[in-house]
């Protein structure tokens, strides 16, 4: 067995998330750094100013958020010293006992997928975070290697189901009552079986109108958390929530970045954000 695979040091994901959204609210803030806002920010587009902004948002926003979570790429894209700064952040968020959310959409055949398992969910990885999100294209299955190390090492991921961009629904509505996204949440739900909350969830994007409960994805027997990015500044709110999740809200996890990032980079500011967001679609 890899070390990656070693026994739980943890409580399982979907225990922590609970607990988190009891004591902090259901909001996630992704921290997604982009050029932009590290110069309203009067920050540099560098590896330092993307260090200041990530540590004054875990600072502000992780004691009110219930996870918080970086966008991959834009740390990525400083190269090898943009990966650093999303290391440092990582720790300090677990250190802070903030979640993580590692938004990095990976997702590949079963062999590759198993290094991209190691370094976003492998015990004693540097980018490990609490949980991240995948990309199902290759096929559910593809992305074993994943759920298999979450539920070994007490972690999460989310799957792609339904996301917030128009261009989804040509691949993810497709079939109808056998859609793509159906059978992908069945697929999740699934992995779920056991009495707790699970720690497989599922993508579904707040900006998605009906297409959730007319594609007849059941999320109440999900038995795990929902991601709802499009909070802000894709147009969602409390209504849009409300239309794409009806009664299984109580599961969602709304989420938000730009629109709250924007507050900064004052950290009362910024705090008082999130608290309005988070507030506001309870
Ligand atoms: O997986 C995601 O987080 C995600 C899925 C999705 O369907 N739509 C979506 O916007 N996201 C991510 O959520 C964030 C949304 O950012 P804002 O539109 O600024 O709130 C971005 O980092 C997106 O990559």
């Amino acid at each position: 067995m890899p070390p990656e695979a070693t026994a739980a040091i943890r409580a399982p994901f979907g225990e922590r998330l609970a607990a988190a959204r009891s004591t902090r609210g259901s909001l996630c803030v992704g921290i997604d750094p982009h050029p932009g806002l590290l110069d309203a920010w009067g920050l540099e587009d560098s590896p330092a100013g993307l260090e200041r902004f990530s540590l004054t948002v875990l600072e502000a926003v992780g004691p009110v958020a219930a996870a918080l979570k970086p966008q991959v790429a834009l740390y990525e894209r400083h190269g090898a010293r943009g990966l650093a700064v999303l290391e440092t952040l990582l720790a300090r968020a677990a250190d802070a006992g903030v979640l993580t959310i590692a938004d990095a959409k990976r997702g590949d055949i079963g062999s590759t997928m198993q290094a991209y398992a190691e370094a976003w969910l492998g015990e004693g990885r540097p980018l490990a975070a609490d949980a991240v999100t995948l990309n199902p294209y290759l096929g559910f299955e593809s992305l074993r290697p994943a759920l298999d190390l979450a539920a070994a090492t007490g972690r999460g991921v989310f799957v792609l189901a339904l996301t917030s961009n128009p261009e989804g629904r040509s691949v993810q509505h497709v079939g109808g009552d056998a859609s793509v996204a159906r059978s992908i949440a069945r697929a999740a739900a699934a992995e779920n079986a056991g009495p707790g909350p699970g720690q497989v969830g599922l993508v579904i994007g707040a900006t998605v109108g009906d297409a959730a409960q007319r594609l007849g994805l059941d999320l109440p027997s999900l038995n795990g958390p929902v991601l709802a990015p499009g909070v802000g500044a894709q147009g969602a709110g409390r209504r849009e929530l409300e239309a794409a999740f009806g009664a299984a809200l109580p599961f969602v996890l709304p989420t938000s970045s730009r629109a709250v990032l924007a507050a900064g980079p004052d950290t009362a500011a910024l705090r008082a954000e999130a608290e309005r967001t988070r507030d506001g679609l309870a």
